[in-house]
């Protein structure tokens, strides 16, 4: 369903050159630095649109290719979308495998994307639990475009957060008992020391690729985290919208942008008094 010539469309026409003009009015404000998204509601799409489910997702992964580009366009350097869960593993088959087929071809455009030597892709989550080409078409992408600085894309995949914060206490305990230090200390005092520290959990983070997300938005109405970014939203501006994904265009974007703006000052001291 990915063909290069949508993302030409996109960076081009009229629509284009109307959309850089409002952005350009938004930058005046502060501009977030990582938007996060939970693309809820496709399924509820296609009910309404009266296709199949299937084509439902189809029109969910172009909403969040339309969303990359548009926040390269803005300066938004990271966005990190929440494509399949860990849990997502017990729907019906049949959509666990459009949505792998769905990563694999945007594996395969990002591919050609990475030859504009722009983006730098990140596949974020348990990718051992991914069928043995995918993970081998994801790693050799995230590789090759490890050098990109402008704009990071992570695809969160077989993602949940309590299993990210498993994972990292995990590798921090088995750098520990490598360098041959044990778990628990005790100082001279006798007082209880941590020897693992949250610095260490986070160094080994699926996520540690990016800077805590500035701006959380999930659609399709729901006012829930459902096991996303976790441990990393403690002080970002949480935003759900009522419309459903495949719907999310360029005026969600800028509204949920006013609407950090307007919040910005009095979050940033938040984030200062913690
Ligand atoms: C790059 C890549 C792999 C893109 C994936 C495409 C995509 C839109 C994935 C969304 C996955 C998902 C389970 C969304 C929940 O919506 P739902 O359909 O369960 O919503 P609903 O049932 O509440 O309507």
């Amino acid at each position: 369903m990915f063909r290069e010539d949508i993302i030409i469309d996109i960076f081009s026409g009229w629509r284009s050159f109307l959309r850089k003009c409002l952005f350009r009015v938004l930058r005046v404000g502060p501009i977030p630095s990582h938007i996060a998204v939970i693309m809820d509601g496709n399924r509820r799409y296609a009910k309404k649109k009266k296709i199949d489910d299937m084509t439902g997702y189809d029109a969910g992964a172009l909403a969040l290719l339309h969303l990359i580009i548009y926040c390269m366009e803005l300066g938004v350097k990271y966005v990190t979308a929440y494509a399949f869960s860990i849990d997502n593993f017990r729907r019906h088959p049949e959509e666990v495998q459009k949505i792998m087929d769905l990563t694999m071809e945007s594996v395969m455009l990002l591919t050609w994307m990475s030859k504009l030597r722009l983006v730098r892709v990140h596949f974020a989550g348990n990718l051992q639990l991914l069928s043995a080409d995918i993970q081998d078409a994801a790693k050799r992408l995230m590789e090759s475009t490890a050098g990109y600085k402008n704009f990071v894309l992570t695809i969160c995949i077989c993602y949940t957060c309590s299993d990210e914060i498993l994972h990292a206490v995990e590798e921090s305990c088995k750098e520990k008992w490598d360098d041959g230090i044990g778990i628990m200390g005790y100082d001279e005092a006798n007082d209880y020391e941590r020897l693992i520290k949250v610095v260490d959990i986070e160094k080994h983070m699926y996520m540690a690729i990016a800077p805590d997300p500035d701006i959380l938005i999930r659609t399709g109405g729901e006012y829930r985290l459902s096991n996303f970014l976790v441990w990393q939203s403690s002080c970002c501006h949480l935003s759900s919208l009522g419309t459903v994904w495949p719907e999310f265009g360029v005026f969600h974007l800028v509204w949920v942008v006013l609407d950090f703006q307007q919040n910005y000052r009095y979050v940033a001291k938040k984030k200062l008094q913690l």
